[in-house]
């Protein structure tokens, strides 16, 4: 993990490709990454596959996502870790936010399943505090990384609401927000989300000039 207090490494290339298979993530990144890097391919696009997610924190996993592909690719890589954590599960699904979503009959990944399986466990506890988690690791080819944390905290509501984003975003309203992050546009939910808290400490470290 990135020390604070070691200088940071700067971004200087041209071409970064983003560790993920998600296609809400993925745009979601480049938005975010604002024209800062001329050249910008995904995981999916160089036919790495996904590596399996072992580590304990958001941060081991997004730092074992970047490595994977870097070393698949020999590239610098960004990886996200992310997740919804709640506070009446003790902080599930957590790190387990993808893997709440495998439906048991081998389907695939389903959110409005996951959603529910959050509804059904959380039952009548009245604690339905939440936040969104968001790690981003940036690695280069000689092993270095940049790995930073994002956050947002607010509550969840059932039924869930819009269409907008993806994941679990339609039970998720923002503390000092009426609507879910279902319901924003991109620029509304970048303007607060975990992935952006966590994009500007990122900025800061690598890519401010
Ligand atoms: O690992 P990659 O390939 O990046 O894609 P993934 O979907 O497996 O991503 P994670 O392992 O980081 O799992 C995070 C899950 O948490 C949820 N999540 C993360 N950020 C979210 C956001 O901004 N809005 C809604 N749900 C989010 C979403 O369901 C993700 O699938
Ligand atoms: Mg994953």
């Amino acid at each position: 993990m990135t020390n604070a207090a070691s200088p940071a490494r700067r971004f200087t290339g041209d071409h970064l490709v983003i560790a993920s298979h998600n296609k809400g993530k993925i745009p979601e990144i480049a938005a975010l990454l604002e024209g800062r890097v001329p050249r910008l391919t995904s995981a999916v696009e160089h036919g790495v596959p996904e590596p399996e997610e072992t580590g304990d924190s958001y941060i081991a996993n997004a730092e074992l996502k970047a490595r994977f592909v870097t070393e698949a690719t020999g590239l610098p890589s960004l990886a996200d870790d992310s997740g919804v954590s709640v506070g009446g599960l003790g902080g599930a699904p957590g790190i387990y936010s993808a893997r709440w979503a495998e439906k048991p009959d081998g389907s695939g990944r389903d959110f409005a399943y996951a959603m529910e399986q959050v509804r059904l466990k959380l039952g009548d506890n009245p604690d339905r505090s939440a936040r969104f988690v968001c790690a981003l690791s940036l690695c280069w080819p000689d092993g270095h990384c940049e790995t930073v944390e994002g956050e947002i905290r607010g509550q969840l509501v059932w039924p869930a609401r819009g269409t907008k984003g993806f994941g679990y975003d339609p039970i998720f309203v923002p503390d000092g927000h009426s609507r879910t992050f279902g319901e924003m546009e991109s620029a509304e939910k970048h303007g607060m989300s975990h992935r952006a808290d966590a994009f500007h400490k990122l900025v800061a470290r690598c890519f401010a000039p």
